[in-house]
């Protein structure tokens, strides 16, 4: 695929059918830890525009936490999980009821899903969410989206939307992801520093990575900073959607393609959403390790992994969870989804197809990870 100019890339966002938008903490709340309306209508008022003029728009918001300390009372964003996860119940309730009134002034209805990874990772749940947006988008309703804060356990969840953003572009197969936030563009440095400059178009996000410094969040509300964004937009890119990076204040001329913020240009066809989802949505919970013969036919990148390949497996995990597969050096091959427990496992391990089926029976005789299931990293 050759590289496109910038200005195709804007033409490209300009005339997405289908855009993800995702917004964060600071860009629509008050560090007293309050909604604010104002730039929360604002939002509204370009996205209703889109919407309008014919386009399917998706909303991943952020917010929920750092609209919901200040009405329970607290300085500053709570720093426990408990606290956090009942923080976000409450901002979110307040998220919600301020973009169904924005929304509703333009005559657009708005659809509230909270996502864990824990809920999209299996094949089924995944196909739940995407049947479920593309109904709504059919329906004309703006999905607003969020990690659902107040359930996601800790050891398994997106964490930051800007990733969920980009993965939930993918999901709906998106035409441009909309990356809004306190900062009107990326810089080659933070913006705190003096001699940063603004890049206007990255044509490559992997290679721009090298030429670029990125630090943590510029507020006391955001969780991700440029390092999330960033990642959010090698996602798009190897999915085959552009992106753009801006301050929310920016959205409307964003979304209309002229020349704000910066936009990465994708780098590869679209592939399949639910592969790329496998590659990126959770960490792994264990480790299948390999022989050199299965390190080689998953590096090729049509096999399955086959029990006879197989030399060890580590950590716990059901059917369906995420696991590493690792050559013997301890090198990262792939990401797959595991066919089998953890536990039921090892007894299978080093055997042919034939032996599973003789000595442990008919439901033992498939892969440890199926080839469909299976992302090289
Ligand atoms: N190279 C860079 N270019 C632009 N912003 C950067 C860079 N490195 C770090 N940042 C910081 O990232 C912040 C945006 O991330 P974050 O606070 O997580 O926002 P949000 O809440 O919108 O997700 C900016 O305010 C900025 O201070
Ligand atoms: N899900 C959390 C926000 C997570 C997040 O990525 O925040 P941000 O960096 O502001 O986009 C919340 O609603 O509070």
């Amino acid at each position: 695929m050759s590289t496109p100019s910038q200005v195709d890339v804007r033409r490209a966002i300009a005339g997405a059918q289908t855009v993800v938008v995702k917004v964060g903490s600071s860009s629509l709340t008050q560090p007293s830890g309050h909604l604010d309306p104002e730039r929360l209508d604002a939002l509204v008022c370009a996205l209703a525009a889109a919407h309008m003029q014919g386009a399917r728009v998706v909303l991943v918001s952020s917010g929920a936490i750092a609209a919901g300390f200040g009405p329970l009372g607290f300085d500053a964003r709570p720093s426990d999980v408990a606290t956090q996860q009942a923080t976000a119940a409450v901002g979110q309730g307040l998220l919600m009821a301020r973009y169904e009134t924005a929304f509703a002034r333009f005559g657009v209805r708005v659809g509230q899903i909270l996502i864990t990874a824990e809920d999209t990772i299996r094949p089924q749940q995944y196909r739940n969410v995407e049947r479920t947006l593309t109904r709504l988008l059919d329906l004309g309703v703006v999905p607003i989206i969020n990690e659902n804060d107040s359930l996601a356990s800790n050891e398994i969840r997106f964490g930051d939307n800007d990733r969920l953003s980009a993965l939930v572009a993918n999901l709906v197969r998106a035409d441009a992801l909309v990356l809004l936030t306190d900062v009107d563009a990326l810089y080659t440095a933070p913006p705190s520093q003096p001699d940063s400059k603004r890049v206007a178009y990255v044509p490559n996000v992997i290679d721009a990575l090298e030429d670029i410094t990125v630090g943590g969040s510029g507020s006391k509300v955001g969780t991700g900073g440029m390092v999330t964004k960033l990642e959010a937009a090698r996602v798009a890119a190897v999915s085959g959607i552009p992106t753009v990076l801006t301050c929310a204040a920016q959205a409307g001329p964003a979304l209309m393609g002229d020349p704000v913020g910066t936009v990465f240009a994708p780098v590869k066809a679209r592939g399949s959403s639910r592969r790329l989802w496998i590659g990126f949505a959770a960490e792994p919970r264990g480790i299948i390790v390999v022989d050199a013969g299965a390190a080689q036919a998953v590096r090729g990148g049509r096999a399955s992994l086959l029990a006879a390949g197989a030399l060890e497996v580590r950590g716990e995990f059901s059917a369906g969870d995420p696991v590493w597969v690792d050559d013997e050096s301890g090198e990262h091959l792939a990401r797959g989804l595991a066919g089998f427990d953890s536990e039921e496992i090892p007894q299978m391990l080093g055997r042919t197809t034939a032996q599973l089926k003789r000595f442990l029976g008919e439901q033992y005789a498939h892969p440890l990870v199926h080839r469909d299931n299976l992302v090289l990293v």
